[in-house]
């Protein structure tokens, strides 16, 4: 029987392989989904807009939730897609309502993630419109 550090590193190796496998699923799915490049360029662009507007660190946490949410929900819905291509390659109703369903749940976060960006970003972006013009 392994000695009690023993156990302790080998639990602590398992650990690290499961993150290291966890960002190799991110970097495949990267890869392979134009909608996650698209995703990654969206959240560069959040991270511009929040630094230049100077939000507050409430909103950042607003932001972050939100960013991760959308990056959750793709990956989850990449996931479904490669299970279904993987037990259903050929044509079957219920193979495509289960991926449309998934990409709902996205088009879902997208929204939301949307709806937070605009409360966030409209009125400091409002503040800045308007003393460029100097009128409301
Ligand atoms: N095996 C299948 N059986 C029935 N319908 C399917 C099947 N595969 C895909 N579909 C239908 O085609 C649509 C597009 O599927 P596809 O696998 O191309 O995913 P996608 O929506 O293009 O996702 P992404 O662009 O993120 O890869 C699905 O939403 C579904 O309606």
């Amino acid at each position: 029987m392994a000695k009690a550090p023993q156990r302790h590193r080998a639990r602590w190796r398992h650990e690290v392989a499961s993150f290291g496998y966890a960002i190799q699923g991110i970097r495949e799915a990267l890869l392979s989904e134009p909608h996650l490049r698209f995703h990654a360029l969206a959240t560069a662009v959040v991270v511009a807009l929040g630094a230049w507007l100077h939000v507050s660190r409430h909103d950042w946490a607003l932001l972050a939730l939100a960013v991760g949410a959308v990056w959750a929900a793709e990956l989850m819905n990449t996931a479904i897609e490669t299970i279904i291509d993987l037990v259903s390659p050929d044509f079957h109703p219920l193979a495509g309502r289960a991926k449309d369903v998934a990409a709902g749940a996205v088009l879902l976060m997208a929204l939301a993630a949307g709806v937070v960006g605009l409360l966030v970003f409209g009125p400091p972006l409002w503040d800045k419109a308007v003393a460029l013009n100097g009128h409301p």
